[in-house]
């Protein structure tokens, strides 16, 4: 149960045109994926966050991981945390939690392969065996511009959505395809009246299913309150409509439906003033940047003892995080709202074998299998490894994609 290797490898998949209060995402996302291998030939699996200097992070710890126990993730983390300065370094403890994030991935999934059980057992024990997601609804062009006028673009398999019509079309594919039971919307794009008839849309077109809207932030405080009134009944939860603690606590003193974040409360070193000026009513729990599958459980059980609700946040990812966010909210009893994916946008490039995971019914089957239960498939980790280097990209820039459109597009917020 040694390390004796951590094998870095960047990655590249491709990705639609999607909207957000950033910009649009590019034609191309990116992700880490790390192997930790182990005596015995067993390898761990974890997947995170994108880009040149991310890679790096994790590349600079291995000499430091190696020749721990992988069942030592205390000591793998304290390790962590020394190579790369800790708190006189030069990285915050979120940047150090997001390098440590990917190696508690890798280390549950080794644990798993070595015990014969799946990781939902190692975590306490799954309190579900089908773990439901959200459909993730994304203002979007028809496909990526071929050229600086953003209408000249090869459509992609989604099409344009560019209004409630759109959206709601966009919803009905969704649910056919994958059978959603909930819809979260991003906003923040469009002017809110447009978007508060999105939801309204959604609304008369699903009236069964939950809604959220989650504007990232783009919104005054005055915007904020005038948009919850107004959807007031209609959302399960208002997503970051403002930016900040004091900016959300002061909207939830004014609404009445629960406000929740995945901006605002983003480490343990936050959650006191948090909750003590009531700002947040659910915490999107992220276990890329909350510091792995473990901290993610204590996370759960601090919100679970305050009265606040848990949720899942989700950034473009592939099938290695699939897993690891199904296994872990398997394991959360306080988690009782439909997860957020944006797994079906990411095109079949998965780096793992297709089989473990599928959405169907609007959920994931917890796997069954040892560790995550999912297995690498090298030879798309090597091409998508390529399509990386040959892109020459080493960082997320959704805002300057966007600048390659409309030269005077400001990233600014809030922006309504
Ligand atoms: O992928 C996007 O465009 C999202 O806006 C993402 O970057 C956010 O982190 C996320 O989905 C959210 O819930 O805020
Ligand atoms: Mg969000």
């Amino acid at each position: 149960m040694i390390i004796r290797d951590l094998v870095v490898t960047p990655i590249a998949f491709s990705d639609p045109p999607l909207l957000n209060a950033d910009g649009v995402h590019e034609p191309l996302a990116l992700r880490t994926i790390v192997q930790l291998v182990v005596d015995g030939g067993v390898i761990g699996l974890g997947e995170g966050g994108g880009g040149a200097a991310v890679a790096a992070r994790v590349e600079q710890v291995r000499r430091a991981v190696v020749g721990l126990s992988v069942f030592d993730l205390n000591g793998i983390e304290a390790a962590v945390d020394a190579e790369l300065g800790g708190d006189d370094g030069p990285l915050s403890r979120r940047e150090r939690r997001v390098v440590y994030s990917m190696l508690d991935v890798a280390a549950h999934d080794a644990q798993g392969k070595l015990t014969g059980l799946p990781v939902a057992e190692l975590l306490g024990g799954r309190v579900r065996d089908r773990v439901p997601y959200s459909a993730y609804l994304f203002y979007k062009w028809a496909g990526h511009p071929r050229s600086a006028d953003v209408d000249d673009a090869e459509p992609d398999t989604w099409g344009a959505a560019l209004d409630a019509a759109g959206i709601v079309d966009q919803a009905r594919a969704l649910v056919d395809r994958y059978g959603f039971g909930s819809i979260k919307l991003k906003g923040g794009v469009f002017p809110p009246a447009e978007e508060i008839a999105a939801v309204r849309a959604l609304r008369e077109a699903f009236p069964g299913l939950p809604l959220r809207i989650d504007p990232n932030g783009a919104w005054t405080h005055e915007t904020a309150v005038r948009v919850a009134r107004e959807l007031d009944g209609v959302l399960e939860y208002l997503e970051d409509p403002v930016l900040g603690i004091d900016g959300m606590a002061a909207v939830a003193r004014e609404v009445s439906q629960p406000l929740a974040t995945n901006m605002c409360v983003v480490s343990f070193e936050q959650l006191a003033e948090a909750f003590s000026k009531d700002a947040v009513q659910i915490v999107l729990s992220d276990h890329h940047y909350w510091g792995g599958l473990r901290h993610t459980r204590e996370l759960a059980a601090i919100c679970g003892h305050w009265g606040v609700g848990v949720s899942m946040h989700s950034n473009s990812h592939l099938g290695i995080s699939l897993a690891a966010m199904t296994h872990v909210a398997a394991a959360t009893p306080e988690l009782t709202y439909a997860c957020d994916t944006h797994y079906p946008w990411n095109g079949a490039e998965d780096v793992v074998r297709s089989g473990a995971l599928e959405i169907t019914g609007g959920a994931v089957t917890v796997p069954d299998a040892p560790g995550l239960g999912v297995v690498l498939d090298e030879a798309a980790l090597e091409r998508q490894h390529r399509v990386y280097v040959d892109s020459g990209r080493s960082v997320r820039d959704d805002a300057g994609y966007m600048r390659c459109f409309d030269p005077t597009y400001s990233s600014a917020l809030p922006r309504y």
